[in-house]
C-alpha cells in the first residue's frame, strides 16, 4: 500500500507576489525568481491572469520548453511560421522553442478575465538547436482519475497517477503534470520519480502537505511548495472542516547536469550563446530567420 512510501519533504514553501508581465498582464511568479531560482529543469512559472487588451505581443524564444495550461477563459497564440492556435478552459499546449520561436500570445476574444499557468522547462544542451515544435492537448484528452472514494481528483496531464497514464510524451525534457482536486477529508498519497525536482503550487483553498504522524504543513492559496529530493509520495489532504475544496498543481521533472545562462527568453548553457541569440534574433539568423517582417495579426 502507498502509504508504505517514504514521504516528500517540504524544503520551503512561499507566497507567489502578483507583478506585472507582457503588455498590462499580470503573473504571479512562483519559480525563476531570487527566491527559487535553481530548480533544475524548470527555469519560470507564471499564474497569469490577462484581462482583454492585455497579453504578451509579439517576443521570441530559444533553448527552453514552455507549457501553458488555460485554467479560465481563452488565449490564442500566432507564430512566424504560420502557427496558429486557441486554447480553451483545461487545454494545454507544449511549446519546444528549440533553435527559436516568435510569437505572440493573447486572450481571445471575450470580456473576462483569462488565467492560466506558463511553466518553463529546460532543453538538455543538446536539444537546444533542435527545429521548433507544438503538441496540443485538448482538455477531453487528460484522463482524470478518482481517489480516496471520490474525494480526489487527479487530472493526469503528464505522468502517472493511481494507475492512469497520461496518453502521451509531450516534452522533450521529461515532466510530471498532475491536477490535483481535493474536497474536504480527502486525502491522497502520490508517488513521483525518486531523485527528481517537485514542486506544488496551490491554486484555490487550503492544502495541508505531509504524512501523519510526520512533518505536516498547511498550505494556503497562490504558495509554491518545493519538495526536498528525498522520499518517494507526496502526501496532501484537505481538513474534514475545511469550508471548500482545495486545488494544486504537483510537477516533477528530472533535473538535466548542466547551466543555465538565461537572458529572458533566450536560455542556453554559456554567455557567449546567449549573447549569440541575441544578435541572431536581432539579425534574423540561425533561426530567427522567419522573424524578418513577421508581425502577429493576434499582437497587434
Ligand atoms: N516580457 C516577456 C519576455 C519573454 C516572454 F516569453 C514573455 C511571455 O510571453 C510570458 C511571460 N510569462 C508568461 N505567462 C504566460 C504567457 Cl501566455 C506568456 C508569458 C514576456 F512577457
Ligand atoms: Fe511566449
Amino acid at each position: 500500500p502507498t502509504t508504505k512510501l517514504l514521504p516528500r519533504l517540504i524544503r520551503q514553501t512561499f507566497l507567489a507576489i502578483e507583478q506585472s508581465e507582457g503588455a498590462g498582464a499580470r503573473v504571479r511568479r512562483s519559480i525563476g525568481t531570487p527566491k527559487l531560482r535553481n530548480f533544475s529543469p524548470f527555469l519560470m512559472l507564471d499564474h497569469f491572469f490577462v484581462s482583454p487588451g492585455a497579453g504578451f505581443p509579439d517576443h521570441p524564444h530559444r533553448g527552453q520548453e514552455t507549457i501553458t495550461y488555460l485554467i479560465e477563459g481563452g488565449m490564442d497564440h500566432e507564430d512566424f511560421a504560420g502557427n496558429r492556435g486557441r486554447l480553451g478552459p483545461g487545454d494545454l499546449q507544449f511549446m519546444t522553442a528549440g533553435r527559436g520561436i516568435v510569437h505572440a500570445e493573447m486572450p481571445a476574444q471575450g470580456e473576462g478575465v483569462n488565467v492560466g499557468l506558463q511553466l518553463w522547462v529546460d532543453l538538455p544542451k543538446r536539444l537546444k538547436g533542435c527545429e521548433p515544435r507544438y503538441r496540443d492537448l485538448k482538455a477531453e484528452e487528460v484522463p482524470v482519475v478518482e481517489v480516496d472514494g471520490g474525494k480526489v481528483k487527479v487530472k493526469v496531464i503528464s505522468g502517472e497517477s493511481h494507475g492512469v497514464d497520461s496518453v502521451k510524451d509531450l516534452a522533450y525534457t521529461p515532466v510530471w503534470l498532475l491536477d490535483v482536486e481535493v474536497r474536504p477529508g480527502g486525502k491522497i498519497v502520490q508517488p513521483l520519480p525518486e531523485g527528481w525536482n517537485a514542486f506544488a503550487y496551490t491554486l484555490e483553498g487550503d492544502v495541508v502537505f505531509g504524512q501523519e504522524g510526520g512533518e505536516r504543513k498547511k498550505v494556503e492559496q497562490f504558495h509554491n511548495v518545493v519538495f526536498g529530493d528525498g522520499g518517494q509520495a507526496v502526501y496532501a489532504e484537505v481538513e474534514e472542516g475545511a469550508e471548500k475544496s482545495a486545488r494544486f498543481v504537483l510537477v516533477a521533472g528530472t533535473p538535466l547536469d548542466q547551466k543555465v545562462v538565461q537572458y529572458g527568453p533566450f536560455v542556453l548553457t554559456s554567455q557567449e550563446e546567449v549573447y549569440q541569440a541575441f544578435m541572431d534574433y536581432q539579425t534574423h539568423s540561425n533561426g530567427f530567420e522567419r522573424a524578418d517582417g513577421w508581425e502577429s495579426e493576434i499582437g497587434k
